[in-house]
């Protein structure tokens, strides 16, 4: 069923009450824009702040004639007459098939490829970690994903003990695995992240060797001597302590989810227990790996 979309041009103050009278005129979805593209990283825990331009975006049946909710609009205070709008026809497409289509195997490194379920296998030789993210992160289409990929493509981990903390999709721990790791242990917040990396953990014949744990649940005294943790500054930060804790003496560390702005601080905070090295850059994020201090 085609739809026709209206986009009112807004600002941080007034998207929520043109957004909630335009679901009282019949809008099936409103979503919000950055008008400006002003990415707004890491809001404080429990906020989503929106953008000094927010766009809203409001979704009807195909039909519906939008005019006499465009002059309602206009004649609130927080719109008015000069309200900057645009009616638009949107075509009726299956989005996941859309998004489907994007999704091409890559590969990391030396030997490394993360092929999408849906697509044939470029190189049957190499190491390929067959993916469907579902509804976790992690494709490897993104520069911190891609970071830690690199990284564990790039160490010898025959025989080693693994922990993707912040496991997604489980693309980490399972491209570990796939790359000659013992076992592995995934740990996230998100239901969805554990599902998802199960399931791919089933698809690459490697599910005996990954434990999927929620931060509750995880193991007391849980080491290993390979961990990765791509999750934002802000809980790198705040997680040190335990994130150092899971560390063996002379293991190894990369973390990612990092702007390169923050690198220096979080590389000075993990210091304390890593012999870190230089900062790894991709696009406008950065990765810091080290070696476990041994006293
Ligand atoms: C950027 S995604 C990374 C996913 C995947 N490891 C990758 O590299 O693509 C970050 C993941 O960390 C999880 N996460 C965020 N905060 C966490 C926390 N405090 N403890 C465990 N997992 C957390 C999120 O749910 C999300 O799945």
């Amino acid at each position: 069923m085609p739809w026709i979309q209206l986009r009112v041009h807004s600002n941080s103050e007034h998207a929520e009450a043109i957004s909630d009278l335009l679901l009282e005129e019949g809008s099936v979805s409103i979503t919000f824009e950055d008008g400006k593209d002003t990415p707004i990283f890491e809001p404080k825990l429990g906020e989503t702040p929106l953008w000094a331009d927010t766009v809203v975006v409001a979704l009807f049946d195909a039909g519906t004639d939008l005019m006499p909710t465009v002059e309602l609009l206009k004649a609130q205070p927080f719109c008015g007459q000069d309200m900057q709008f645009k009616i638009e026809q949107i075509e009726d497409k299956d989005w996941v098939r859309e998004w489907m289509d994007s999704f091409h195997p890559i590969q990391f490194g030396e030997r490394l490829w993360i092929c999408p379920s849906w697509r044939e296998i470029p190189d049957p030789e190499a190491v390929n970690v067959i993916l469907d993210p579902g509804l976790a992160f992690g494709t490897g289409t993104h520069p911190t994903t891609a970071l830690c990929l690199e990284w564990l493509d790039s160490l010898n981990l025959a025989g080693k003990e693994v922990i993707d903390f912040g496991c997604g999709s489980g693309i980490l721990a399972v491209a570990a695995l796939k790359l000659g790791a013992a076992k592995a242990t995934g740990i996230d917040i998100d239901y969805q992240a554990i599902d998802a990396s199960r399931d791919n953990a089933e698809r690459n014949g490697v599910a005996d060797r990954l434990a999927l744990y929620l931060p509750e649940d995880q193991p007391k005294g849980l080491k290993a001597e390979v961990l990765v943790a791509n999750i934002l500054a802000g809980p790198l930060r705040e997680l040190a302590p335990l994130i150092q804790d899971l560390v063996d003496p002379g293991g190894l560390l990369a973390l990612s989810g990092l702007l390169a702005e923050q690198a220096d601080e979080i590389s000075a905070c993990y210091a304390q227990w890593f012999d870190m090295d230089p900062v790894a850059h991709k696009d406008e994020w950065c990765r810091l790996t080290g070696r476990r201090k041994t006293l």
